[in-house]
């Protein structure tokens, strides 16, 4: 049996569907800001992806493009003037970063009310305290995917390979507060396909191509490709390719594809996290009672 392919833009298009239809309620058309640091190509191709569906969907949006050479501190003072901007709904700045520039530094700067990425601390904390406000845009578009297709997630075994912030730990927050039962695997995981045989729902999350092969994954399992992994072919074409080797079709339930699995669902999420962003700075403004917000919520009051 075949596993059942999960294409990502058509569940892609129902959550942006549903961010316009919130965004459409909103006393303003939320404003998402992107702030580039270099010319890295696949970056520049990220951004322009993130920026064009945002127009798609009606929300408005701004990149600022700065030069290779941007000092840390000329970066922190664009962010702090789109902080204080009541204009300015969400803020993402693409990484990586050039050299000179401490991520740590840039993520701690955002507000965490604009935080459209949910890398700074505040929402990583309220994340793994099990009050998720402004959540990762990958991990989450995961969830929204699972959830479109029906995956029984609470009491399922969770095996994540990688741990990074991106994607590996907040998805393990996501999965583990929607009553999974969580591994998160890595570089030094010994005998990594004893681990992931006992997934029930596979994340690989590693930046390796073809990492997973068919006998690391039990039958039936519903497994989630998050590789973006640029590879040349002999005939010197580029192409992506995922962290999942093709052949695991033959084995998992299920499958997402690269490109056009996981991919859109972030591009989706991302604005779906600036309307999110815009109703809560307007709740806070407003003085309206929102729920599960945790501390974001009221850190204006
Ligand atoms: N602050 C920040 N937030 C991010 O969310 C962030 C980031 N930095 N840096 C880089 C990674 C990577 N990322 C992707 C988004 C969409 C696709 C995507 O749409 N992929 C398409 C194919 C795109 C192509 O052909 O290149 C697909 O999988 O179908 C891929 C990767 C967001 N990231």
């Amino acid at each position: 049996m075949k596993a059942q392919i999960l294409a990502g833009p058509p569940v892609a298009a129902a959550l942006l569907a549903d961010a316009a239809a919130r965004a459409s309620r909103l006393p303003a058309l939320p404003h998402l800001v992107i702030v580039r640091v270099g010319d890295d190509p696949a970056s520049v191709s990220y951004v322009r992806g993130k920026a064009r569906k945002a127009g798609e969907v009606g929300l408005r949006n701004t990149v600022h493009a700065l030069p290779e050479a941007t000092s840390q501190a000329e970066l922190l003072a664009l962010i702090d003037t789109l902080n204080r901007d009541d204009d300015v709904n969400g803020i993402l700045v693409q990484l990586p970063l050039p050299a000179q520039i401490a991520e740590a530094a840039v993520l701690h700067a955002i507000d965490p009310r604009k935080d459209v990425d949910g890398f700074h601390p505040l929402n990583v904390g309220e994340l793994w305290a099990g009050r998720p406000a402004l959540t990762p845009c990958t991990p989450a578009g995961i969830m929204y995917l699972l959830a479109h297709h029906g995956v029984q997630v609470a009491g399922a075994r969770a095996v994540i390979v990688g741990r990074s912030h991106l994607v590996g730990r907040p998805l393990a927050a996501l999965l583990l507060n929607a009553d999974a039962t969580v591994t998160v695997a890595h570089s030094r995981t010994c005998d990594l396909g004893a681990v992931t045989r006992e997934a029930d729902i596979l994340i690989a999350a590693a930046g390796c191509p073809g990492l997973i092969t068919p006998e690391m994954v039990k039958p039936g399992a519903t497994v989630i490709d998050v590789g973006i992994n640029r590879v040349v072919s002999i005939e010197g074409k580029g192409h992506l390719v995922g962290d999942v080797h093709p052949d695991v079709a033959d084995v998992a339930g299920m499958l997402t594809p690269v490109p056009g699995g996981v991919g859109p669902m972030t591009v989706a999420q991302l604005l779906a996290n600036t309307v999110r962003a815009a109703e809560l700075q307007h709740a806070v403004r407003s003085d309206v009672a929102l729920p599960e917000t945790g501390v974001v919520g009221e850190l204006a009051r």
